[in-house]
């Protein structure tokens, strides 16, 4: 009997010394001392959506997300106007439907984005996904993509903003293509008129951007997205951020979401090492 005893206490203190030395491992790399990273927690990686209605202000913080975290941001609607202007088959059918304030296809979308998370090399240390996914289906299908890599999402932000207040924003929004950087006529005009700021190329009105189209985008938005904000909700990882402030607030609200997350996993850290009697 005693010698099976003292193999379990040999494999429980193998299991608590793994245990202590990943715990380790975590602390510093949440105090950015592990040395693979030059500031705390920036390169990461993170795994995240970012959801929100048209005009919430997805395209303005989701390029700052990938900066800090040196992901790549897969943004759905700039793929398929990429698809509309290089008048390829699917471009021409998703103009149709985008102009209507439509919804395309969720195997064109699921597809699309799993190319890019299996290609796309910029994808390797996480990514930030916008626009999708756009339906409950889509958030399934997302999930059994990152299963089998042992992957889940980390976050899934919403930027909540009342209809009212999106009509102005996206009526008068101007875009450059190339980048997907956009301006306002009145809110954040370009410094010369219909002119990147960066590039000093034309800036554009998408077809889309208009009163009429914005109402149905805004119905679908409700109908088909909002239940994706209870999937998410449901999983634990959503949260919600005040997206009528102006962009600087609503990049430190999306600050204090990561910080908040960083000290939970400390605190976790902390209450499994004080369970397993090695708090220090
Ligand atoms: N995940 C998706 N599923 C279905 N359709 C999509 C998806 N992403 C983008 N689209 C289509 O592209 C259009 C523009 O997308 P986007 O630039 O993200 O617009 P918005 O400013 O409305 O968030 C949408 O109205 C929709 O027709």
């Amino acid at each position: 009997m005693a010698p099976i005893i003292d193999q379990l206490v040999d494999k429980l203190k193998g299991t608590v010394d793994k245990l202590e030395a990943r715990v380790a491992e975590l602390e510093a790399r949440l105090e950015g001392r592990d040395g693979t990273s030059s500031s705390p927690a920036s390169d990461d990686g993170v795994r995240m959506i970012i959801m929100g209605p048209p005009g919430a202000g997805k395209g303005t913080q989701a390029p700052r997300i990938k900066d800090k975290y040196r992901v790549c941001h897969l943004a759905t609607g700039d793929m398929l106007r990429e698809q509309v202007s290089k008048k390829t088959e699917l471009g021409r059918q998703a103009k149709k439907i985008m102009d209507q304030g439509g919804l395309v296809s969720d195997e064109i979308m699921v597809n699309m984005i799993k190319h890019e998370l299996e290609n796309n090399t910029e994808c390797k240390n996480g990514f930030i996904l916008d626009g999708f996914p756009r339906t409950v289906a889509q958030a399934e299908r997302l999930d059994s993509m990152l299963s089998p890599r042992s992957q889940t999402l980390q976050h899934a932000v919403e930027l909540q903003i009342d209809d009212g207040l999106l009509v102005s924003r996206i009526t008068g929004r101007l875009i450059h293509p190339a980048s997907g950087r956009s301006y306002h006529k009145i809110f954040n005009p370009p410094k010369e008129e219909m002119k990147d700021d960066v590039t000093g190329e034309p800036l554009i009105q998408r077809s889309d951007d208009n009163a009429d189209t914005l109402k149905k985008r805004l119905s679908t938005y409700h109908d088909q997205t909002g239940p994706v904000v209870g999937y998410y909700q449901r999983t634990g990882i959503w949260r919600g951020i005040d997206a009528s402030q102006e962009p600087g607030q609503v990049w430190k609200s999306l600050l204090g979401i990561f910080n908040d997350d960083k000290s939970s996993v400390s605190a976790q850290a902390g209450n499994l090492m004080s369970k397993l009697g090695l708090q220090k």
